[in-house]
């Protein structure tokens, strides 16, 4: 018999609202340039509302990091990406209430904007799925790694963890088999890709944050276009070791490797002319054998090890954290990437 309930339409409510978190990165850890990230326990969450379809205003409320300097109508990269998503996804434009509870500090190598298009991507998407299922994390890591550029810190953002990344095309090799024909796999995909490894709970992270500020596009103009082969050759060494490193299950031969695996030829030095306080605070710890670097395009600088320092790192950086320009964050490594829930 056909009861009442196989007769009704289905009808599927679609939330209004949204959260979002999404934690702070470091992308390179030395050797990795552009490819190797890492995400850290510190986190912006973000809640958007939609409103009535056909509404285009934008409401923004900001608070913590940014909420002296970041715009609050289309131009927020949050929002920006945010409507050109909702776009892209076929979603009707609606009123839009943004209220972000910001904790990465911006433009200090900590991920920042990664953190706000991982953030706009992930919203987006979970608008226009179905509540019940989980999010759509390779799509936000795709979608989100071509608006950045680079996947190096929003890889980790979505995925959590340690991750190497990479780009594809099917032009960057001359492929071709035996008769001349070019090759054609299914599963040789062109575009982003990334691989996640675990990373022992035992490696903190360091973090000296100055009160001066670096954009990421600025640090990358003082790149050469080309580097010496050498160099090249030397980066591939150690930034292969990072996986190892970072896994390893610690004891004093991890540290040593540690320092090894985030040594780098490629980036660092061409910029430290634009932070030459955070290239003098790199190179002493290092030259204390402590495994630091500049986090991602800098000023920031970070040491992962395992085991608790804060107290040894006080100390030998005592006058940049006396002067008041400076502040040290102890992180844990974050594994979760991006967290998305509705109402
Ligand atoms: N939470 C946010 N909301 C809106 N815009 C943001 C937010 N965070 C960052 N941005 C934008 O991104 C800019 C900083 O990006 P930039 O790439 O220069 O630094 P970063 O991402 O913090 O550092 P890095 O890429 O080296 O880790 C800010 O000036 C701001 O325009
Ligand atoms: N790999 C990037 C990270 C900053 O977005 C750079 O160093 O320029």
């Amino acid at each position: 018999m056909m009861g009442e309930a196989n007769i009704m339409t289905t009808v599927v409510n679609h939330s209004d609202t949204v959260h979002v978190s999404v934690p702070a990165t470091s992308a390179n850890l030395g050797s990795g340039f552009d490819s190797v990230g890492l995400a850290l326990d510190r986190r912006d969450h973000v809640t958007f509302t939609l409103g009535d379809v056909g509404d285009s205003s934008v409401e923004v409320e900001i608070h913590g990091e940014g909420e002296d300097a970041l715009p609050r109508d289309e131009s927020n990269l949050i929002v920006h990406t945010f409507l050109g998503a909702c776009e892209a996804l076929g979603l009707p434009r609606r009123a839009l209430r943004m209220v972000a509870e910001n904790r990465i500090p911006q433009a200090r190598g900590m991920g920042s904007s990664a953190e706000a298009i991982v953030t706009a991507t992930a919203a987006a998407r979970a608008f226009a799925q179905d509540p019940a299922s989980s999010l759509d994390r390779e799509y936000v890591f795709a979608h989100a790694a071509e608006i950045e550029g680079h996947p190096d810190n929003v890889a980790p953002a979505v995925y959590g963890g340690l991750t190497v990344s990479w780009h594809y095309r099917h032009n960057d090799e001359n492929l071709q088999d035996v008769n001349g024909g070019a090759i054609q796999d299914a599963s040789i995909v062109e575009g982003f890709h990334t691989v996640n490894y675990l990373v022992s709970p035992e490696i903190a992270a360091y973090v000296f944050v100055p009160d001066f500020s670096l954009s990421t596009n600025k640090a990358r103009r003082s790149l050469p276009d080309t580097v010496p082969y050498a160099d090249a050759v030397f980066n591939v060494s150690r930034a292969g070791l990072l996986p190892a490193a970072l896994e390893s299950a610690g004891g004093e031969s991890s540290n040593e490797l540690l320092f090894y695996a985030t040594q780098d030829r490629l980036h660092q030095s061409y910029r430290s002319q634009l932070m030459p306080q955070s290239a003098a605070l790199m190179h002493s710890l290092r030259a204390h054998g402590y495994a630091a670097m500049i986090s991602g395009a800098g000023p920031c600088v970070i040491v992962l090890h395992y085991g608790e320092i804060s107290q040894e790192l006080r100390q030998l950086a005592g006058e940049q954290l006396e002067s008041g320009h400076w502040n040290l964050l102890n992180l844990p490594i974050d594994s979760q990437g991006v967290r998305v829930t509705r109402d």
